[in-house]
């Protein structure tokens, strides 16, 4: 796009750009139409951000020559489910999208995974492209290509690895999220700092965050770029990106999905680093400073729920194979590490994090 903008670079196959800056809502119609030619798209939103935001994607989209069709559906993750994914593809069908056309996902996490779950299965797979509204989606879930919806059992437990074609990041947007939706996307943040870069992490502990939006974003996803281009499905590194997630995601499930993503992973980020430091397992002490970032940026350092709750709820988790389940412990700010351990250890090593 122009100067103002950042570009980074996704290199997987085939690769693609996360372009962050101002205005690029209003200008991503062209941007688009130079990448994928000027075809039909569907984009697919929700009901808080289509007031806010579909008029201008459709116009931009428009008026650089594509069809546009659009698609709005309640907001909120109770509606990541298998319901909301078949409206969305019945939705894909009805309007006769074929494979040279293209999903846009306009919004927060939840339509971004969604959206992009819609279009790895509808026809086998179409092109998609990430258009982030929250702060979550533009530091974390816009890149990386997990798809997915929750099931019964847990979260984003039917998914896909699909990438995008592009995600074009609005910092504007962010200028119209409430306090609460811009602090969960602040904990992926803060665990992104405490897994690489004790800069962007020292950002955050005063809790007034004076940096360039648009500088803590490219941070974020410089670093995810680099971790997906080195192990795009998961096979080894990647499984880092869910530090704090493990207790995160069983907070999620406890609470019937009222507490947000964000809100779980730190608190999970929390206890974590708590049981870690319990343990013996961080080089230096670090659980009381990962908690005073988080409480400062409005954001839980535990949980009601007991270790038996979430140890149970945890059961479900991807990175649990066989008996074993693989944790990412904070050994330092700016470095963890992956350790492998008996599923009947993890009870004892929430409980060591939610009574320290
Ligand atoms: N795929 C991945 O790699 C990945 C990574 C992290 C999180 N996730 C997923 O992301 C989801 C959480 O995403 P989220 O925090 O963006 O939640 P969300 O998508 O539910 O958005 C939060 C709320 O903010 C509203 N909203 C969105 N943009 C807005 C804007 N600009 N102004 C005002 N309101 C706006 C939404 O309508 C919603 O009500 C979870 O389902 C999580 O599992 C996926
Ligand atoms: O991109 C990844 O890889 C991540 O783990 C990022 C996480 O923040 C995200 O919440 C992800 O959806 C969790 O993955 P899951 O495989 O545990 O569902
Ligand atoms: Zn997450």
């Amino acid at each position: 796009m122009t100067d103002s903008i950042r570009t980074i670079p996704v290199r997987v196959q085939p690769s693609y750009d996360v372009s962050i800056g101002s205005g690029l809502l209003g200008r991503c119609g062209d941007y688009l139409a130079a990448l994928l030619g000027q075809r039909k798209i569907a984009v697919l939103t929700d009901d808080t951000v289509a007031p806010l935001y579909l008029d201008t994607v459709t116009a931009a989209l428009e008026g650089a020559g594509f069809t546009v069709c659009s698609h709005v559906f309640p907001a909120g993750e109770g509606h990541k489910d298998l319901s909301t994914l078949a409206e969305l593809l019945e939705f894909l069908s009805s309007e006769h999208l074929t494979r040279t056309d293209c999903v846009a996902a306009l919004g927060g996490g939840v339509v971004g995974d969604m959206a992009g779950f819609a279009a790895a299965v509808y026809l086998r797979g179409i092109r998609y492209v990430q258009l982030p509204t929250t702060l979550l989606a533009a530091v974390d879930s816009s890149v990386g290509g997990k798809t997915a919806v929750d099931l019964t059992a847990g979260k984003n437990l039917a998914g896909a690895f699909c990438q995008p074609a592009a995600v074009i990041c609005d910092t504007d947007c962010l200028k119209t999220l409430p306090p609460d939706v811009f602090a969960d996307g602040a904990a992926e943040a803060v665990k992104t700092g405490v897994l690489s870069d004790e800069g962007l992490f020292a950002l955050f502990e005063d809790g007034t965050l004076t940096a360039d939006p648009g500088e803590v974003i490219a941070r974020c996803v410089a670093y995810k770029a680099g971790v997906v281009e080195r192990d795009e499905k998961e096979q080894g590194e990647r499984k880092l990106l869910n530090l704090g997630h493990t207790v995160g995601h069983a907070i999620e499930k406890c609470s019937g999905y009222a507490i947000p993503h964000g809100h779980a992973v730190a608190a999970g980020l929390a206890v974590i680093a708590r049981s870690a430091e319990t343990l013996g397992w961080t080089k230096e002490p670090i659980a009381g400073r990962i908690a005073a970032c988080l409480a400062k940026n409005g954001l839980p350092t535990g949980t009601d729920f007991s270790a038996e709750a979430l140890a149970e709820a945890a059961l479900s988790d991807k990175k649990r194979a066989g008996g074993d389940i693989t944790l990412v412990i904070p050994r330092k700010i700016g470095a963890c590490q992956l350790r492998k351990v008996p599923v009947a250890e993890l009870l004892p090593i929430i409980r060591a994090g939610l009574e320290a």
